[in-house]
């Protein structure tokens, strides 16, 4: 069986090696060609399959990304075509909800407020949102929520209409998938409209799709005396982004905001897991066979830790200035692509063992997203 797999994907040889043989291609340049003989296609969200790439595709029978987000794939040509399809949801939730918290901890610390006097409004309440949401909750930061395809699972979470929102929250975030067109569309959510409804100093985050923002609306609107902050991930026209907007953001990454190790790899993983089931093969591999030790394992948390601590706990895990700090020295020199492929590692909470004082302390930090141990309770 011939296995054609990105470049970028991680631990394709260590899970698929004993399925076929694995060979390896650039995401944004496959071509049509490429796939004559091929039975197995891993793609990250770069590689967009449409007709066109399949064309010469005589011997594919599935076809994984290892993403949320489908966007780039035509499923309706797959199944056309009767090729199977599968994408990877919730693998790389928990880091995009950790890179939020991570964002939200350093702006808190730049600017001086309270984390705990922001309402955050969360558009899309899906594998993102809804951890994101939980975390928020558990360090006790209000959340006001919008999906108007999930309301109704979650009676007891406080939902608005996207208007409403866009006026009440001081922090907006997106999770939405890209939709181009109907009634839930999500192409230029915040547009130059939507923009001048939010509140004089809200902090707008999207680590979702680009396009969920006009970026030349924005680009405009921060070209106005204002006190936005933005935090953006993901951009219009990648991996050509805007660099006059990026001069104007206060974080910017290169689509990274998934990219920890387990993100990564649960991805990998969750493509194993299905192309086994779909050859009747048991899947036996588990991501903890292939994550390494943490550089860091373990930290204590004396009685005397409070919430106003947890930027300094978070940022000993990940620390989004980290990338913000990459991008603005070398996207010029190196390219956004660059950037992605040699992204450094970086861990999830749970990669940290903290022995904390107190019950609470445990809870809350396991909550959200810590391993935790409560050291009065082991006395
Ligand atoms: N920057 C990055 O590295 C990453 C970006 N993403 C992006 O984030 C998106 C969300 O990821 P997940 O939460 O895992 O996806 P998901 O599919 O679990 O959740 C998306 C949610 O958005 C809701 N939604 C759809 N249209 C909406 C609208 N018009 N208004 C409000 N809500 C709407 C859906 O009902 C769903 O609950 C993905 O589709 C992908 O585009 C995902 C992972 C990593
Ligand atoms: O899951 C998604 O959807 C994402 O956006 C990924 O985290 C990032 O996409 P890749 O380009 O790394 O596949």
């Amino acid at each position: 069986m011939k296995i054609l797999a990105d470049q970028n994907m991680p631990l394709v040889e260590e899970y698929f090696a004993h399925l076929g043989h694995v060979t390896r291609f650039d995401g944004r340049s496959l071509t049509a060609e490429q796939l004559k003989g091929v039975d197995i296609l891993l793609i990250r969200s770069v590689t967009p399959v449409n007709e066109a790439l399949l064309r010469f595709a005589d011997q594919l029978k599935f076809v994984g990304t290892a993403t949320i987000g489908t966007d780039h794939v035509d499923q309706d040509e797959l199944a056309k075509r009767n090729i199977a399809f599968t994408n990877a949801p919730g693998c790389n939730a928990v880091a995009v909800a950790e890179f939020v918290i991570s964002a939200l901890c350093a702006l808190s610390q730049q600017y001086h407020f309270e984390l705990s006097d922001k309402v955050v409004g969360i558009v899309g309440v899906g594998n993102i949102g809804i951890r994101l949401h939980r975390k928020l909750q558990a360090i006790g930061i209000k959340t006001l929520l919008c999906d108007p395809f999930v309301q109704e699972q979650y009676p007891e979470l406080q939902f608005v209409e996207l208007s409403q929102l866009f006026q009440q929250v001081d922090v907006i975030s997106f999770h939405v998938p890209l939709i181009k067109d109907g009634p839930h569309a999500t192409k230029h959510l915040l547009n130059e409209q939507t923009l001048s409804s939010l509140k004089p100093n809200a902090i707008v985050i999207n680590a979702s799709r680009g396009d969920v923002i006009d970026n030349l609306a924005l680009n405009a609107y921060l070209s106005e005396p204002h006190q936005h902050h933005v935090v953006l991930d993901v951009w219009e026209n990648e991996p050509t982004i805007n660099t006059q907007l990026l001069d104007k953001v206060d974080f910017a990454s290169v689509h990274i905001a998934g990219h920890t190790l387990e993100g990564k790899a649960r991805g990998t993983q969750m493509l194993y897991q299905a192309l086994s089931a779909q050859l009747d093969t048991p899947a036996e591999l588990q991501l903890s066979d292939f994550l390494p030790t943490p550089a860091i394992t373990n930290m204590t948390v004396s009685a005397s830790f409070e919430v106003k601590n947890l930027p300094q706990l978070v940022h000993s895990v990940y620390d989004i200035r980290r990338d913000d700090g990459i991008v603005r020295a070398e996207l010029q020199k190196k390219g956004f692509d660059f950037l992605r492929k040699n992204y450094p590692i970086r861990r999830e909470f749970s990669a940290l063992t903290l022995e904390c004082a107190t019950d609470e302390q445990a809870l809350m930090l396991s909550e959200l997203g810590f391993t935790t141990s409560n050291t009065a309770l082991l006395k």
